[in-house]
């Protein structure tokens, strides 16, 4: 196999076992099971991409608030390693994901109005236990490094789109330990902004091996393009004969060879043709 490809998997970074999420009486999604696997690569310090596709309404949106500890499931468990504790066995033990453990960005790349990006990003940093001359280094080298440098004392009113996205992006990474969701980052953005945002997810990948970004999107050619796990949610009309979103296929595109490609070659047109065929029937 071409080195480039070559990889490996290792402790588990996101377990969800049996996940339902009902508003009220209505259930919006059920019987949600995934587990990914840090992933190693010889010679390189990255963090994986996730993406997850699905029809409208189907409770993507729904999936990642529960995700990052927004909403309660009404049963199941989703899990991620207890960074507090001693490894047992091999093994980091698992907790139960809370609010405040993991980034969440939403589409309108929400900032505090009245925090500048410098500001901001100090909030982002009130847990951790660094001292004040740690955290303003620590900063300054993502504002250098994000091409933000220039912009830290504005406020949010003064930046154009692509350094707010990054602004948000960057506030996350900074604030959570674990991996990051992105409810549809790409919606509604010119190219130009496309470029940033495919550009964030790349230092945030770089910038620590556990940085893994789970995204959804309704552009199935950037989901493939971008994704090296691949999720499709939507109805199956098999088992529910009401509405409820459940996770229908899984592509591993590290395992079909389709992650980490630097052009979009036959085989990722093949597949993005299948996911669309799986969401017209879903
Ligand atoms: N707070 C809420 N209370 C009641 N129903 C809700 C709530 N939020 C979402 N829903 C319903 O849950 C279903 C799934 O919505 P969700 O936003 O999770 O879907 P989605 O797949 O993200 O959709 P889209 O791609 O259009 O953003 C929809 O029928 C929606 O009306």
């Amino acid at each position: 196999m071409n080195p480039k490809y070559e990889y490996e998997q290792k402790e588990t970074i996101l377990h969800v076992e049996h996940l339902s999420v009902a508003y009220g009486n209505k259930t919006i999604i059920q019987n949600i099971n995934l587990e990914e696997k840090n992933c190693y690569r010889p010679g390189k310090q990255q963090g994986q991409t996730i993406a997850v596709v699905g029809r409208s309404g189907r409770g993507k949106s729904t999936f990642f608030k529960a995700l990052t500890g927004l909403i309660t499931p009404t049963s199941g468990n989703i899990l991620i390693p207890d960074f507090s504790k001693e490894i047992v066995n091999g093994q980091q033990p698992a907790k139960k994901v809370a609010e405040g453990d993991v980034g969440f960005v939403d589409q309108k790349y929400t900032l505090f109005r009245h925090k500048t990006i410098y500001q901001a990003l100090m909030f982002s940093l009130r847990q951790s236990p660094e001292s004040k001359e740690q955290k303003h280094d620590k900063i300054m080298h993502h504002l250098q490094q994000w091409g933000l440098e220039s912009a830290k004392d504005q406020y949010p009113c003064e930046l154009s789109g692509g350094q707010r996205q990054r602004t948000a992006l960057l506030e996350q990474l900074l604030s959570s330990g674990y991996y990051m969701v992105l409810d549809e980052p790409f919606s509604g953005l010119d190219v130009g902004n496309i470029a940033n945002v495919k550009d964030a997810f790349k230092l945030i990948n770089d910038s620590h091996e556990l940085n893994t970004v789970i995204f959804s999107t309704h552009d199935i050619e950037l989901a493939v393009e971008l994704a090296d796990s691949l999720y499709v949610l939507g109805y199956d009309k098999s088992v529910h004969n009401n509405n409820v979103g459940t996770l229908l296929k899984h592509f591993d595109l590290k395992a079909l060879g389709l992650a980490w490609h630097d052009s979009f070659t036959s085989a990722h047109l093949d597949l993005v043709k299948e996911i669309k065929d799986i969401m017209l029937r879903s």
